[in-house]
């Protein structure tokens, strides 16, 4: 599927907009532009990206600004009652991305003496690129007879030097990501989600995020993270179809067949060291990370999409450190190890010590974690200057099935 298959027209939740139909009979109705607002006002258009099609949507598709990520404890040992969710799940995010209320009748359509079935504060929002992608942890696979399933790839991830993990924000029998480009659009799409979960699944732990750190997209300019860096500069593009089959895209002859067309999602929750870094010169920062902070060009070159050169000599030793966080990421220090990153930004407060609790909430997506993210990881664990300045404080992986086509349902290729 094409970025262009992904976007189609504005659609706006049914109470602002009159009369829409059901996710299903929407899609492929294409942009509409301009549509009217209840009050006149015009909304942007194409705003909706497709859910259905070859992969899940949220992967490769153009990063958006916001983020929800939960990650859902199993509750009930019916493989049934499972199942069955996912159905339901499935039929409410078809409606949700394109700016629908999770069901009919919705949050005050329903009868005065009913439990709304939205919760409502999404009404008057646009569909907001909003994407919804789902993924299966290690554990699930303990349950519903599907041991025989479980792909090799996906295994719980080992410890590296420096983690210290929190295991309440950590691990998980399965994930949704919500992505969007409104925060309140992601978040009634993921609290919608687990409300019709309750009995069936509990949350885990949860993730907001503003402020993407990656560009999926050469369309999309470079953003920066809270140490204030451009990020996402070599980051895996969707314009790129061939470098996606190698590193992102499950192929039906990896391992497990149910798994074509998906990918493996890894997520760490890292802490930044903000205050440590605030009182770092700009020297120190670029040596750190290897590129400059204005223009994000390597050190040693000039713009920001030069290539790397780990060899030249600049009047302390090579440009770039050899402990630099883009040298020993980089896919000549590994081999040609490389992986698709779509994190965002975070800041949950303070700590209670009179420092922000923020940082990156990094997530990559590969064709495989254990010959992909692990081989980086450990490099980056061992010897990063960044290390100095960061802290992994939890973990998480899930397998992300393929997209759904037509009457398919979330992991229909796994449960059918
Ligand atoms: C295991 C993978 C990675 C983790 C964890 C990670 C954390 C992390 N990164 C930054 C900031 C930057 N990273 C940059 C590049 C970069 N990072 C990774 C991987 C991980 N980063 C890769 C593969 C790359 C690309 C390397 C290359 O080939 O050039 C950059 C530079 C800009 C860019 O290319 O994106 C920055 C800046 C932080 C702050 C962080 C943890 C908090
Ligand atoms: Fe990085």
């Amino acid at each position: 599927m094409s970025l262009q298959d992904n976007k189609t027209g504005q659609f706006s939740r049914r109470r602002l907009f009159g009369a829409v139909g059901t996710g299903a009979a929407l899609v492929g109705v294409g942009a509409i532009a301009g549509h009217a607002t209840a009050s006149g006002a015009e909304v942007p258009t194409s705003d909706v990206v497709e859910f259905r099609g070859d992969h899940q949507a949220g992967i490769v598709t153009p990063a958006q600004d916001r983020m929800h990520f939960v990650a859902f404890d199993i509750t009930t040992d019916s493989r049934e009652d499972f199942v069955a969710l996912l159905k339901k799940w499935t039929l409410m995010a078809e409606r949700l991305v394109h700016g629908e209320e999770t069901f009919d009748g919705g949050a005050v359509d329903g009868g005065e003496y009913n439990v709304p079935s939205d919760t409502g504060e999404a009404l008057g929002l646009t569909a907001s690129s909003l994407t919804l992608t789902i993924g299966f942890g290690p554990s699930m696979f303990d349950r519903f007879d599907l041991a025989s399933k479980k792909p090799a790839s996906l295994a719980d991830l080992q410890h590296f030097p420096a983690d210290n993990l929190d295991p309440r924000r950590s691990g998980g029998d399965l994930c949704i990501q919500a992505c969007a480009d409104d925060p309140q659009v992601a978040v009634h799409a993921i609290r919608n989600l687990a409300r019709v979960g309750f009995g069936t699944v509990s949350v885990k732990w949860s993730q907001l995020g503003f402020g993407r750190t990656s560009s999926t997209s050469t369309t999309q300019a470079t953003p920066r993270n809270l140490f204030g860096f451009k990020d996402g500069t070599a980051n895996l593009k969707a314009e790129d179809p061939s470098l996606l089959d190698d590193n992102v895209w499950v192929a039906a002859d990896d391992d497990q067949e149910w798994m074509a067309g998906g990918s493996y999602l890894v997520a760490r929750r890292i802490r930044m060291l903000i205050e440590s870094w605030d009182r770092t010169t700009l020297k120190e920062q670029e040596r750190v990370i290897g590129r400059s902070k204005g223009t994000g060009a390597p050190l040693g070159q000039k713009d920001e999409f030069d290539a790397l050169d780990f060899e030249s000599q600049g009047p302390e030793g090579t440009f770039i450190d050899k402990t630099a966080h883009v040298r020993l990421a980089s896919n000549e220090n590994l081999g040609g190890v490389q992986l698709l990153r779509r994190g965002y930004n975070f800041t949950d407060g303070s700590d209670g010590f009179g420092h922000l609790d923020a940082g990156l909430f990094f997530i990559a997506y590969c064709r495989d974690p254990l010959t992909q993210f692990v081989p980086m990881q450990l490099a980056l664990s061992r010897k990063d200057a960044l290390n100095e300045y960061i802290q992994h404080v939890g973990s998480a992986v899930f397998a992300c099935p393929p997209g759904v086509e037509e009457s398919e349902y979330w992991g229909s290729t796994l449960f059918e």
